[in-house]
Order: C-alpha cells, then structure tokens, then sequence
C-alpha cells in the first residue's frame, strides 16, 4: 500500500480474518446477550427482547422487476440479509434487521441520521468488524452462501462485494491507469500485463469516464473534478469485477451535474452488477432504485427497517405513517 493511501477499502487487508474480541469486556445484564466472536456472530444471541417492528423480508415473487438481461451477459448475484443485528461495545445499533436484495435490482437505503444504514452496508461486505468494539449477529448470504461462513477468507467478501464511500478516496499522486487497477493486487486478484490495457478501458467505460481521461491515463488521479474522482473510485472497484456494489452516499459530495453522471453509470451498471446504495437524497432514492428499505431508530433504540418494498410504491403510497413522515420530508 503507498504511504500516501487513505482509502478505507485498503485497510481491510492488514485486518486479522475472522478474529474478534470485543476490548471492552461485555456487560452484565440488561445488556442483551452478544455474540463474542465471529463464530458465535452467524448464530443471533438466543435471549433478545421482542423488536418493536418485526424485521421484514421479501415474499417469494415480490421482488421488484429486475433488469433485463441478453442471454449472453453474466448471471447476477443476489444478497440477502438475515435477521442482522449490530454492536459497537454494548450499544445495539440494529436489531434483527432482514432485507433481500434480489440480482439485478438496485436497492436504496433511506433513514434518517444515525438510524445504522452505514453499519448495515458495512455488514454486508464485512467492514464492520474492522471496528474493534464491533459485533453482529445474522447472516448475509450471497447467492444463498454466508459470508460469514468459517469456509471464507474475508478477502473473498471484499472481492465479491465492492464499496464505493461518500468521499472520493483515490490515490492521488497515482495515475488514473494504476489507480484502477490497485485493487487487484490488495485482492489477490491476478490480471497479465497483455490484458491490464483492456481491464483499464473496460473498467473506466464501465463507471463513465473512459472518453474524459483515455488521453491521459497516467496523470495523477488526484488531478480529477470530485465527480470524476468518483467515477475513477466506482472503476478501482468493477476492475475487481465484484458480483455486488455497495456505495455509501455516492454522491453526498458531488455538484448536480456529476451526481447525474453517476446516477446514470448506476443505471447501466445495473445489468452488470447488483447495487445497494445509502443516500439521504429521496429524489436520487426515486430516480435510480427499484427498491427501497426505511430505516429508523426510535429514541434510545437500534435501527431496524420499517418498511421496505418498490421504490414508486413506497413514495406515493406508504404502508407505515413514519415512511410517509420520512419521504415527505417531515422528519429527518
Ligand atoms: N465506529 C463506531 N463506533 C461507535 N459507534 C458507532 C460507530 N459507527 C457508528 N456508530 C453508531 O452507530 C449508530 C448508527 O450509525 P450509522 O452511521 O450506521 O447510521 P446512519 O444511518 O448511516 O447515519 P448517517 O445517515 O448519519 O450516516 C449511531 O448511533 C452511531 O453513533
């Protein structure tokens, strides 16, 4: 890893696979019962207290439509989320949450501030056991397999499943050419020089951002407008070739004019790669999601999903009055 890297998606690789011990001893009762290693975290504590809202899950045939595919293109990968509950210490910060985020549909989490989107999202690729005091419990299946399961390294995950974070976090002094392929060597993935040029063109196409920059491929990254930094991020991670892309408020950074850019990347990409997106930006959850999930936490309590399901239905027609409240922009 250059000296000058401050990318969150690098860390991972000095981090010990599947170990974890909590630095704050756990608290006696009424704490709740905690998983105390990853182990232990696949199996949810026995004794919780009942949730408030039961968490929800797609019913067979629910799923939004996803997107049309041609018969040569790759099969997409679905993930899934079971009954995720989440810790830093001893504060519960999701309790049991279950959400199905079916091949090909792009899934938008909403919520107001501090409801454990972000934690979520850092569940579903195993960045959340970066933090030390952190644990879980639940399952996050992809294609129906637990990557939480002993049998994977977590490399495997982040390969898998791709995050794309609220600041563009490319290297900046590297150039545009090696900053999309740098993720291949911190994920053991191996690419001949004969088809790093292609992998290099493909993957900038892929984000949009191929015709800016192929004139000037070995100028520093950091040279780029934030939307392009962006773009040159969403193409570190399609070079890994992940099944799955989760991005963090994409665009929370970024002028109308590049968020609209990146929205539209997201549209095309979205026959290629299954993509989970947190934003607070209702109309960019309406323009590019299919399915939404509201997440809230009541005062002193975890986050769980009060209501999810297709995007138009949830904000023209909201099963819960908290939902409508939120879309509405009432609250939050
Ligand atoms: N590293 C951490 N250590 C301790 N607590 C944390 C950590 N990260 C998040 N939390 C806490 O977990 C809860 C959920 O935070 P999270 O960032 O997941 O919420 P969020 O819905 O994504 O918020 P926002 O929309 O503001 O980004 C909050 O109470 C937050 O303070």
């Amino acid at each position: 890893m250059p000296p000058h890297c401050d990318c969150e998606d690098y860390e991972p690789m000095s981090v010990p696979e599947r170990v974890f011990e909590p630095t704050q001893p756990l608290p006696a009762a009424p704490v709740p019962p905690q998983p105390q290693s990853w182990a232990a975290a696949v199996t949810p504590p026995p004794a919780e207290p009942v949730s408030p809202v039961p968490p929800v899950q797609f019913r067979a045939g629910e799923h939004p439509t996803p997107a049309p595919t041609a018969s040569a293109a790759p099969r997409l990968s679905g993930l899934e989320a079971r009954s995720i509950s989440a810790w830093f210490g001893d504060h519960k910060v999701l309790d049991r949450v279950s959400l199905d985020m079916p091949p090909g549909v792009i899934t938008s989490l909403i919520g107001p501030s501090g409801c454990g989107k972000s934690t979520f999202l850092r569940i579903l690729n195993r960045m959340h056991e970066l933090v030390p005091s952190a644990s879980l419990a639940g399952e996050v299946l992809l294609d129906g397999d637990d990557i939480y399961d002993r049998r994977h390294k977590l490399v495997d995950a982040r390969k898998k499943i791709g995050m794309v974070f609220q600041k563009p976090n490319p290297f900046p002094a590297m150039s545009i050419y090696d900053n999309v392929v740098a993720g291949l060597s911190l994920t053991g993935v191996k690419v001949d020089r004969d088809h790093r040029d292609e992998l290099v063109e493909t993957s900038l196409t892929r984000a949009g951002l191929w015709n800016e920059v192929k004139d000037r491929l070995r100028q520093p990254g950091g040279g780029l407008s934030g939307g392009q930094q962006q773009r040159l991020c969403i193409a570190r991670s399609l070079a890994v070739k992940p099944a799955i892309l989760l991005m963090d408020e994409p665009c929370s950074a970024l002028d109308p004019t590049s968020t609209r850019v990146i929205e539209e990347t997201m549209l095309e990409l979205r026959n290629e790669v299954t993509i989970v997106i947190v934003t607070h930006n209702m109309q960019q959850a309406q323009r590019v999601s299919q399915q939404c999930a509201f997440f809230l936490a009541a005062q002193g309590q975890p986050g769980v999903i009060v209501e999810h399901g297709d995007t138009d239905a949830m904000f023209s027609m909201p099963q819960d009055s908290r939902t409508n409240d939120y879309v509405t922009g009432r609250f939050g």
